[in-house]
């Protein structure tokens, strides 16, 4: 089953840049693991935002929300999950092959 989030990563403005950047890389290591484990699928900006829209393949719901709650930042996103379900005008079955 695929799932489209939007994360929007909102930092108390009392921390510190070096508090912020050490869980920048930390989250981009946690990203990197979940994009070569085939669960996240694919990570893009929003413009002008600190927020992302991801995607993830996983076939159960308890997982997905244990992907999401080890993201070293969860306790500063907030997470909204969409499920997406085949379109019937759809002319693949696999997107992310065409990529
Ligand atoms: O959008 C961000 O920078 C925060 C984030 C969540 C998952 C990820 O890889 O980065």
């Amino acid at each position: 089953m695929l799932f489209l989030a939007r994360m929007d990563v909102v930092f108390p403005e009392s921390m510190s840049d070096e508090t912020k950047a050490d869980f920048q890389v930390k989250e981009k290591a946690y990203s990197a693991d979940l994009q070569e484990r085939g669960i996240m699928k694919g990570i893009w900006r929003v413009v002008g935002e600190y927020s992302n829209y991801s995607m993830y393949e996983v076939d159960d719901l308890d997982f997905l929300h244990s992907v999401f709650q080890g993201f070293p930042m969860f306790a500063y996103m907030n997470v909204n999950v969409t499920p997406l379900a085949k379109h019937p005008n759809a002319t693949t079955d696999d997107f992310f092959r065409q990529l």
